[in-house]
């Protein structure tokens, strides 16, 4: 099961462009064996409970809020913000903190982030955990803002549908990128709301009142949506399908790697984590067969706990 909540024993930040400054914290064990912990979204940030999916007396735990998210500053911006930024950034705090080789601990966009990161960087990673697997690809983003999981969740579309004009709902992503971007406040974050709702509604496998809740708080919701959706409208910054090609795959097959995802992921649906393992073999693939996107589900962080403990020693 997950580890109790502890306390960062150092926070701090990196300047990492003439814009970002992003803030990081460390807990556990000061000489312990490093760990990254890459937040989803993009733009959902870190907190406290990402800290209880590691062994405190095991791991120096690092969590970073990526550019625009959670205290990292200035928080929604899109300028000077591509996955190629974030992976630079990833680099530049291990080597401020003289980390040599770390794990790395990523769920959704934190997975699509690992990837990333690690077949850019290879040699400087000790294990990969990943959790609801997400590549960006065109399909993906069709299927959770245009037309899938709005078939089992068309109570909780309708809400997503509604600052949406009939006339402008065969592009949903455009749709919202416009008033996601809008000079009027009111829009941005009713816009912003309605997206990242739609979101936190179809998260679990029972929708979760709580989880819905995080949609009000305006920081978060304008940091979260605008800053998915400046990176979907940019398909990430990468080829379609980029992550699962086998050039980009092959770099990372000596990795030890576990992929825990749940069967009723309507978020990040099972079909990429399963085109991920058929490229990349060596790794472990659980499907988590009564769990949807969260990695609270009780049988997802099961599996990531166990994950992080066969790595502690690595
Ligand atoms: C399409 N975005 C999926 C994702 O990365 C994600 N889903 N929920 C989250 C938070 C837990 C950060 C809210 O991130």
């Amino acid at each position: 099961m997950l580890y109790q909540p502890i306390e960062p024993y150092e926070t701090g930040t990196i300047k990492v462009s003439d814009i970002h400054t992003l803030y990081y914290e460390i807990s556990g064990k000061k000489d312990g064996n490093p760990v990254v912990f890459l937040h989803g979204g993009p733009g959902g940030g870190t907190n406290a409970s990402d800290r209880t999916f590691f062994n405190p007396d095991k791991y120096k735990i690092v969590l970073l809020d990526q550019r625009g998210a959670g205290n990292s500053t200035p928080s929604a911006c899109l300028e000077e913000n591509t996955t190629w930024d974030l992976v630079s950034d990833i680099e530049k705090l291990r080597a401020k903190l003289d980390i040599e080789k770390w794990h790395v601990f990523g769920g959704s966009w934190g997975s699509t982030l690992s990837l990333a990161y690690a077949q850019s960087h290879p040699d400087r990673i000790k294990s990969l955990v990943l959790r609801g697997i997400f590549t960006l690809r065109k399909s993906e983003l069709r299927f959770f803002y245009q037309d899938g999981a709005s078939h089992i969740f068309p109570d909780a579309w309708e809400e997503y549908l509604a600052p949406i004009p009939e006339s402008e709902r065969e592009d949903l992503i455009s749709a919202y990128h416009k008033r996601l971007n809008s000079d009027d406040e009111d829009t941005r974050i009713k816009a912003a709301t309605a997206w990242s709702k739609w979101e936190m509604w179809t998260s679990k496998l029972h929708v979760d009142p709580v989880h819905i809740a995080h949609a009000d708080d305006s920081k978060f919701a304008n940091a979260f949506a605008r800053i998915e959706n400046h990176y979907f409208v940019n398909g990430g910054f990468m080829r379609d399908g980029q992550l699962l090609e086998k050039q980009s795959v092959d770099k990372i097959r000596h990795i030890p790697t576990v992929i825990v995802q749940g069967r009723y992921d309507v978020v990040c649906p099972a079909t990429t984590a399963y085109a991920l393992k058929k490229v990349f073999p060596e790794a472990t693939l659980h499907i988590v067969p009564d769990a949807g996107h969260s990695a609270r589900e009780p049988g997802i962080s099961k599996l990531l706990v166990e994950a992080t403990d066969k790595f502690a020693d690595l």
